[in-house]
């Protein structure tokens, strides 16, 4: 449970009282997410809810993912809606930290996707990808290479206590990813993050997107490794073809991948799979225990960094072959 920062019920409802949406009637912290403090809010008129920012999450960077979740909203895609307070503020702040309201969205996260919901997924990404073409806002991806490089630099010592050889494997992974990342393809803003918590669905058809908090401007086939990687593989490690070949072909109906970018594949995987094993490396090493959340495990993206180790070509994740 993502609940770092405890707001007390006078707090809130002073809180509240500032916008124009009704009087508190209950609120409760949220038993999901890592990086965030959210919390479900309920008003007499509708239920809202508030994040309070953390760690990752720079001040400075929050009207670019504010902004985003307005220009997504007018472009058609479902995703929630920041709360402007009366005096027109989207950003807050409260018991200390940066904060915003924002609408609810209905619907619920797929626990495990079936291929359905990948295919959902893949259309979702791609119409994502062309409506950010012309967000006029710029932030760059924070954790590409050098925040890679960065971050290894503070789990370094204590990488093989987590899992013995991690060390020297990260050590690798950087210096051929080094010599093989080029950013000369096609980019948008990125989501960066969208994992099935964070892509909620009404039955089997998608309803909306969250979280925005890690989205940036950068290579478009990085964002469809990164869903790749935690939308395709199953509990046991292994990889399905069939699911990555239903979202990729649903993402290539709305927005067909180049050449350079298919063949980008396999290499924007292993990226997109260490980015995820240095933070959850990272945060295994660094959460406070007393915070109420429940860390994630670095093994199940070393599995997946393997995995793409040994990928040939983009027809390993089912295109081009039938
Ligand atoms: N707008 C929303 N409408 C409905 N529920 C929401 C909304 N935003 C967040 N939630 C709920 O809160 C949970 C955590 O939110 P979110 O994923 O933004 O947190 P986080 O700490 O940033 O998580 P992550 O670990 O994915 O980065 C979601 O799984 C969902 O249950
Ligand atoms: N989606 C991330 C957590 C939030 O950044 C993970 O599964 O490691």
């Amino acid at each position: 449970m993502a609940v770092y920062t405890d707001v007390s019920d006078q707090e809130l409802e002073a809180f509240i009282a500032s916008y124009d949406i009704g009087t508190l009637t209950s609120f409760k912290g949220i038993a999901e997410g890592v990086e965030n403090t959210n919390y479900l809010v309920h008003t007499d008129t509708e239920p809202f809810i508030l994040t309070l920012y953390e760690k990752r999450v720079r001040a400075e960077d929050l009207p670019y993912f504010l902004s985003l979740m307005e220009h997504l909203a007018a472009r058609g895609i479902t995703c929630p809606l920041p709360v402007r307070d009366r005096d027109g503020r989207i950003l807050r702040e409260l018991a200390g930290r940066p904060a915003a309201l924002i609408s609810f969205l209905e619907g619920v996260w797929i626990r495990r996707p079936d291929i359905v919901h990948c295919a959902e997924l893949g259309t979702a990404l791609a119409k994502f990808h062309l409506a950010g073409l012309d967000f006029p806002m710029q932030r760059d991806n924070d954790l590409s290479l050098p925040g890679w490089r960065s971050l290894f630099e503070d789990v370094r010592e204590a990488a093989d206590g987590v899992i013995p050889g991690l060390r020297d494997e990260i050590a690798g992974e950087l210096d051929f990813l080094g010599a093989q990342w080029d950013t000369n393809l096609p980019v948008s803003v990125i989501h960066a993050d969208l994992f099935p918590d964070n892509v909620f669905f009404l039955g089997d058809k998608l309803s909306g997107l969250i979280d925005f908090y890690f989205a940036c401007n950068d290579m478009m086939a990085y964002d469809v490794a990164v869903c790749l990687n935690a939308w395709c593989f199953e509990p046991d490690g292994s990889f399905n073809v069939t699911k990555a070949r239903a979202m990729l072909q649903a993402y290539e109906q709305a927005r067909p991948l180049t050449e350079p970018e298919l063949d980008a594949l396999p290499w924007l995987a292993r990226g997109a799979a260490l980015r995820f094993l240095l933070t959850r490396t990272y945060d295994l090493l660094n959460t406070d225990a007393n915070a109420l959340v429940k860390t994630k495990d670095p093994r199940e993206y070393l599995r997946k960094l393997r995995f793409h180790q040994r990928v040939q070509s983009y027809r390993d994740y089912g295109l081009g072959s039938d």
